[in-house]
């Protein structure tokens, strides 16, 4: 059973324990969950149903009868949508080493560096975020030139970071504990950054699944090696289930995005996230393999059928983790080969490189119709 600690000091706001979770993506921390809920109780009598609120809820009450008279008077309420973290220990310190950053709140002045971060993008290798930075930094027309573009990460070799104007792009390696492992730090930065509406993409590459080499999947929902759409994080001795639900509006938005680039091969689909490249990924050229060409075969199409279209290393657990802490998320990877076909990459470099660029493309366009550069798509 999963209990969560409260800091001392702090409301004492009980979640139900046990081995899924189910707070997603802009719902409210556990404690602003009761107090919420408490509010929404109080809306017919004032005064009956405050009697059982404290003097937090009845301050929320109010703010939030403000905002309901103001949209009354045709005003447009735009609510800020902070970064959030789920862990009450993270108040209680004095600073915040982000280790695998080499970057710290005592050390670094996280909002002035990082307060206007407004989309994030993510990848394995270091030379693609690093290329996406620079590419993006033409793209959004910023004068400064690009050598100003460092690796804010130098002090450190785990993963590398670059920022341009609002966008960010770092490396997160490969699978699911490297991942892993930056997005808690990130997040955490995000957070002390007090940064607010972040989209956060991860732009990959994957074995494709029935469909042409080149196209670019955009994941609407991530699942697991049993095509289930759940992350299992072990935790201590428990396992705890997340959701991997995706944003599917956004997954939308990107899709009507890759309509307007001329011979865009793009698609919506499940993506199928595995903890190894080789025999997880059902591969017959890895140093061990266990299954036959058939049983191999068979798996894939199961994971056809169910609405796979692509396998990577990564979404189920980004999917949860941003969920979980408020970003709006997003994962595109192009598809370097159709696993149903073959198992070993044969594209040459020049081939591979276009491909990589493909999802870092659409990205672009993206960023630019958000930031109102529409005219500047390419
Ligand atoms: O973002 P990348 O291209 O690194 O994602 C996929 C999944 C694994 O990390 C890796 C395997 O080649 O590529
Ligand atoms: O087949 C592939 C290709 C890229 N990345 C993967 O995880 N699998």
């Amino acid at each position: 059973m999963q209990s969560f600690p409260q800091p001392a000091g702090k409301k004492d706001a009980k979640r139900k324990s046990g081995s899924s979770e189910s707070w997603r993506s802009g719902s409210p921390n556990i404690g602003e969950e009761m107090q919420l809920r408490d509010t929404r109780s109080c809306a017919g009598s004032e005064h009956e149903s405050h009697r059982s609120l404290s003097r937090e809820d009845l301050c929320i009450c109010r703010i939030l009868q403000g905002a309901a008279q103001f949209l009354c008077q045709g005003h447009t309420l735009t609510m800020k949508r902070f970064v959030h973290v789920k862990n009450p220990y993270l108040d209680t310190m004095d600073e915040d080493i982000l280790y695998h950053l080499d970057l710290g709140t005592k050390t670094h002045n996280l909002p002035e560096m990082f307060g206007d971060v407004k989309f994030v993008c993510v990848g394995g290798s270091p030379n693609r975020m690093r290329a996406f930075a620079l590419f993006m930094h033409k793209e959004l027309g910023l004068v400064e030139g690009e050598e100003d573009i460092k690796d804010i990460c130098a002090g450190t070799d785990r993963y590398c970071m670059f920022k341009t104007g609002p966008v960010l792009s770092i490396s997160h390696g490969m699978g699911v504990p490297s991942i892993s492992i930056m997005l808690h730090e990130l997040i955490k930065l995000l957070h002390h950054a007090r940064c607010c509406d972040v989209t956060i993409i991860r732009i990959g590459t994957s074995g494709g699944i029935g469909i042409a080499p080149g196209s670019v999947v955009i994941t609407d929902t991530a699942v697991d090696s049993f095509f289930k759409p759940q992350f299992e994080q072990v935790i201590l001795d428990n396992v705890v289930t997340r959701s991997t639900e995706l944003d599917k509006e956004l997954a939308e938005e990107l899709f009507n995005c890759s309509k307007k680039i001329p011979n865009f091969p793009a698609l919506i689909g499940h993506t199928m996230c595995t903890y190894d490249f080789y025999e997880g990924q059902g591969r017959l050229d890895g140093a061990l393999c266990s299954f036959s060409r058939e049983k191999k075969l068979d798996y894939l199409k199961r994971a056809y059928e169910a609405g796979v279209r692509n396998i990577e290393m990564e979404s189920t657990v980004f999917a949860a983790m941003c969920g979980l802490c408020g970003l709006k998320a997003a994962v595109v990877c192009v598809t370097l080969l159709d696993r149903l076909d073959c198992d070993q990459i044969t594209l040459s470099h020049d081939v591979l490189m276009e491909y990589q660029r493909r999802p870092q493309l659409l990205i672009s366009n993206f960023i630019k119709k958000k930031l109102g550069l529409c005219d500047q798509i390419s």
